[in-house]
């Protein structure tokens, strides 16, 4: 079966960036987004797309209109096509059983309830969204149960591994697609028209197939698997910091065995971003659920790790600066939870900020891609916090700057200028080892970074040098 007509529910992150590849490398396949967000659709038709990602631009801006449509009509979307991807949000439940932990699935029951209440011809439904095991078996139940005669339903699991910042490459250039569908002829009748589309651009040799639960669970182990590498990694940098080792040569060191490899060992303020925490408390819930306690403490140690990472951090900030922040000005550079997006969903900066203003600290906050009123709705509309357009005027007259975000251009800053206007004795906490660390000391910085040990004593730059 050759797919011609395709729709996903759910214009986010995931669907917005996933179906523009799609339209792009199928130009005979009619992609249409669709999401019960009006706003979010005149975002996405408009000439500034909703979420930053590189690349994207140029992509959506040659399909749309041509094979790519953004619709907020999701009963047309789904009517006309064949194959439906499910690509809505599976927040961390904040009521009832399992809150904190397990995986809210009612947006996708409310996609599943759509597809079978307005269906009038077969449907491969598509789970995009990173679910539960088992999850696929809950969308079949609701999908047959309202199943009007002569329609069927095939149910693949089609874990998205894109990551923000990078995902217009890593959907291009996947180092695979995972299929997982029933074992039956149907099952991989579907299976194998899903492959014909991936296949437009990914080499076959990529694209792995198997059973619907080994998929589901593929997504939430992959996950907590990177997660543990940076839990792993930051518990060393504490060791570091009280030894003299340095994190940095660790990380070399261990990353060239290629049995452990190089990536992900990247020491930081902690890890955030939608995913890890939110598919790691999941994995936590379904262990326990099965009654394999051992497993989910094991699981929930990454997250316990990360979340010393961030106040280890912070607090260290606070003990630096005499142990009290109460109206001093702290600039803090980068919100979002990593470079290259404007998403600043469990973002460290936002646990540092909150702590810094608990202790009576005044916020100044540059980032290049976060929108302003995005900060001051993470930080409920708390007092004190200043937004800046650039980093030379959130540095003015600050006590200290605390990098939060690795971007490029922080690099690149006159650090020379920004000591000139800051009060001394002038502090950068370096949150993710990207700066020069020994120029920051010449200049007359107190600098603190992740992984290592900078201890310094003080002298003003004018007593160091004989005038
Ligand atoms: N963000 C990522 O980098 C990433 C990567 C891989 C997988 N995932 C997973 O993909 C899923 C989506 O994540 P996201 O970041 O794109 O979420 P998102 O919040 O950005 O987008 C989800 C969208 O779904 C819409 N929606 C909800 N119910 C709907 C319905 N019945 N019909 C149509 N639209 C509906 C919402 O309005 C929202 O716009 C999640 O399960 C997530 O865990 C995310
Ligand atoms: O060595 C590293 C690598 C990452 N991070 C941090 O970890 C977080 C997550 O980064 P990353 O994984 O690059 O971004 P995400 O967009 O959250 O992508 C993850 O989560 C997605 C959603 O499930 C998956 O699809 C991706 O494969 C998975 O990498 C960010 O705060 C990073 O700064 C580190 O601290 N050190």
């Amino acid at each position: 079966m050759t797919i011609k007509n395709v729709c996903c529910l759910g214009a986010g992150y995931v669907g917005g960036p996933t179906c523009s590849v799609i339209a792009y490398k199928c130009p005979n396949i009619k992609v249409t987004v669709a999401d019960l967000s009006k706003e979010r659709i005149a975002q996405w038709n408009s000439e500034k797309l909703p979420i930053y990602e590189p690349g994207l631009d140029k992509i959506v801006k040659e399909c749309r209109g041509k094979n790519l449509f953004f619709s907020s009509d999701v009963q047309r979307a789904i009517l006309d096509a064949e194959l439906i991807f499910i690509s809505v949000n599976t927040p961390t439940k904040n009521i009832g059983n399992g809150k904190g932990r397990a995986a809210d699935l009612k947006y996708v029951e409310g996609a599943a309830r759509l597809i079978a209440e307005v269906a009038k011809s077969d449907k491969i439904v598509v789970e995009k969204s990173t679910v539960p095991v088992k999850a696929a078996d809950s969308i079949m139940k609701i999908l047959r149960a309202n199943q009007k005669q002569g329609i069927s339903y095939q149910i693949l699991s089609n874990p998205e591994f894109l990551a923000e910042g990078t995902a217009i490459n890593d959907l291009l250039n996947a180092d695979r697609v995972l299929i997982g569908g029933e074992e039956t002829p149907e099952g991989q009748a579907a299976i194998e028209a899903l492959c014909g589309i991936y296949e437009n651009w990914i080499p076959k040799s990529k694209i792995l197939t198997t059973n619907t639960w080994s998929s589901e669970l593929s997504k939430l182990a992959a996950n907590a698997m990177l997660a543990q590498r940076i839990s792993s990694i930051n518990s060393l940098s504490a060791v570091c910091e009280a030894t003299g080792a340095d994190i940095s040569e660790v990380a070399k060191a261990i990353g060239c065995d290629t049995r452990i490899g190089a990536k992900f060992l990247q020491a930081s303020i902690g890890f955030g971003g939608s995913c890890f925490q939110k598919d790691i408390l999941n994995l936590v819930y379904i262990c326990e659920c099965l009654n394999l306690p051992e497993v989910a403490q094991y699981w929930q140690q990454v997250i316990d790790m990360n979340d010393f990472q961030k106040t280890r951090f912070t607090s260290k900030v606070i003990q630096s600066l005499f142990n009290t922040v109460s109206g001093k000005k702290i600039c803090i550079l980068g919100f979002a939870f990593k470079k290259n997006t404007g998403d600043t969903r469990e973002s460290p900066a936002i646990h540092v900020a909150n702590t810094l203003l608990d202790e009576g600290a005044c916020i100044h906050i540059y980032d290049p891609k976060v929108e302003e009123s995005q900060i001051f709705e993470d930080l409920s509309h708390r007092q004190n916090i200043f937004v800046y357009q650039d980093a030379y005027s959130a540095t003015q007259g600050c006590h200290a700057i605390v990098i939060c975000t690795e971007w490029d251009e922080f690099m690149i800053l006159d650090f020379n200028k920004i000591y000139e206007g800051m009060m001394k004795p002038s502090y950068i906490f370096d949150g993710r080892k990207i700066l020069d660390h020994e120029a920051l000391i010449q200049i007359g910085f107190q600098v603190q970074t992740i992984g290592r040990k900078l201890e310094r004593e003080f002298v003003p730059r004018s007593w160091s040098t004989l005038e």
